[in-house]
């Protein structure tokens, strides 16, 4: 499928554990409860206790948008160490094909209306002989989205990730916050502001801290998309404002 006609995003974070996974869920979520076919996959999963299961982040993704695609399309590299993906790969006398990861996707995106991939840690963490995860999304073409924790330093992180997306001309939609407190400090009541005005794509949204089970979580950040006041900029930015209003 060419490039253009598939839609979708690649979710990158500023750092390893800052709620990718969440965001790529909730939005799979909420876009899978409005009728739209969602498609996940999360290339590569580093730390994943037993391999021939879906790991944590692809079992949750694959839960959020209610997909029936096998294990290897969704997942199609499982990894054992809770490493940087190369250095995990090495352990096991592995590499990471991106040519595998492409078709994976390729073959999940002919299926479904919107294509959501989760990428391993940053945007600047190793996958395979000096390639980075930068790599994969210029190979794969889907237009990045930045989540980024909501404390003090994630202004720094966040620019210096949205800056080499540009300076490797990877086109940026925009970031989310994750994680933001009911009562936040006076770093955290910045940095929205901070990074609207600093960085060069929009904060799409600052999504709240939730309880719960992982799963529970989920469903609350979706139902947070849902009467987030800036969901139509969201929606814009990927591009969706026309394919949501053709559905319920
Ligand atoms: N908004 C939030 N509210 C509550 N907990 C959160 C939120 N965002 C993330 N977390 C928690 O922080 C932890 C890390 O989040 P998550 O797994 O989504 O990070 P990640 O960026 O996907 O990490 P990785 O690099 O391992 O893929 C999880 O336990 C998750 O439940
Ligand atoms: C083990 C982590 N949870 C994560 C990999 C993080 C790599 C970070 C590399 C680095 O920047 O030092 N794996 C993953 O997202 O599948
Ligand atoms: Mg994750």
């Amino acid at each position: 499928m060419a490039a253009a006609e598939r839609r979708g995003i690649f979710i990158t974070g500023t750092d390893t554990g800052v709620g990718k996974t969440l965001v790529a869920a909730g939005l799979a979520r909420f876009l899978t409860e409005r009728g739209l076919r969602v498609g996940v996959c999360k290339p590569v999963e580093s730390g994943v206790a037993n391999p021939a299961d879906l790991g944590p982040d692809a079992g949750l993704l694959k839960w959020a948008a209610g997909s029936s695609e096998t294990d290897d399309l969704i997942s199609p590299y499982r990894l054992s160490a809770p490493l940087s993906p190369d250095q995990a790969a090495k352990l096991e006398n592995r590499r990471i094909d991106f040519n595998k990861i492409a078709e994976a996707v390729d073959s999940t995106a002919t299926k479904c209306d919107f294509m959501i991939i989760e990428g391993a840690g940053g945007l600047m963490a190793p996958l395979a002989g000096g390639l980075l995860v930068a790599d994969l999304v210029k190979q794969l073409g889907f237009p990045l989205l930045v989540v980024a924790r909501t404390e003090l330093g994630t202004i720094n992180h966040t620019l210096l990730t949205t800056f080499a997306a540009r300076t490797m001309e990877i086109p940026t939609t925009g970031i989310i916050l994750c994680g933001m407190p009911e009562t936040p400090d006076q770093a955290q009541q910045n940095a929205p502001h901070a990074l609207a005005s600093l960085a060069s794509c929009g904060v799409l949204a600052s999504l709240p801290a939730v309880d719960g089970s992982e799963r529970q979580k989920v469903q609350s950040l979706a139902e947070t998309l849902a009467s987030s006041p800036t969901l139509p900029w969201l929606l814009s930015a990927l591009n969706l404002t026309r394919r949501l209003s053709d559905y319920p």
